[in-house]
């Protein structure tokens, strides 16, 4: 999917997919040379992070395994409901493992934050954040988020993984929509 096939609901391309791909390596880079010689879980939020996951995977030279959690605090709004459900658990015991999160991204930050809570009282070795995308707000969060892409600003963003009511997260860019497309309200 392109630009062209959002017609007119695209508002702009905000993070192009050459520097997305450019980020993605680069962030590998870090992990590589922090993880070297460990045995690396990385862990995916889904759905989000289903393309920032696959991709920084396949740049890492360090070993990793790789499982999935699911869990929803947005529903099809573009508002955090401020209630995280688990809609799919690990299938690994991450007691003793080095594990990183990987996130599309930190918005208001609640869901990393109960994330890392949930995740830490299952006795890690070590717990870090990878996150492409980080809002302003997340900053009041009290998160530490160790490999970080970008920070963009306070806007609904839509692909490479992220949606709008389902919608758009097989998109290769980052970008926001038209204002048509949430209905007028934005909300
Ligand atoms: O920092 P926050 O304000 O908590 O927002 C970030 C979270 O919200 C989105 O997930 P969502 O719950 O929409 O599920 P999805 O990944 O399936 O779209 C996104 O993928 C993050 O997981
Ligand atoms: O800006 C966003 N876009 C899509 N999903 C999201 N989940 C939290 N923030 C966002
Ligand atoms: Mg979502």
């Amino acid at each position: 999917m392109d630009e062209k096939d959002l017609g007119d609901d695209l508002a702009k391309v905000l993070i192009p997919e050459a520097d997305l791909q450019a980020k993605v390596r680069e962030l590998a880079g870090q992990i590589d040379a922090d993880y070297a010689g460990r045995d690396l879980l990385l862990v995916g939020v889904l759905k989000g992070a289903v393309m920032i996951m696959a991709d920084l995977a396949r740049e890492l030279h360090t070993p990793a395994s790789m499982d999935w959690m699911a869990v929803s605090s947005y529903g099809s709004g573009t508002k955090s409901s401020g209630v995280v459900r688990i809609l799919k658990d690990l299938d690994t015991d991450i007691l003793d493992r080095d594990v990183l999160i990987v996130e599309d991204i930190v918005d208001s930050g609640l869901t990393l934050s109960w994330l890392v809570s949930n995740l830490r009282s299952r006795g890690p070795a070590s717990l870090e954040i990878c996150a492409l995308l980080r809002k302003p707000e997340a900053v009041q969060a009290d998160l530490d988020v160790k490999y970080i892409g970008f920070d963009i600003p306070n806007e609904f963003v839509i692909g490479y993984g992220l949606d709008y009511a389902e919608r758009y997260r097989n998109l290769p860019f980052v970008g926001t929509l038209a204002p048509h497309v949430y209905g007028g309200d934005g909300a």
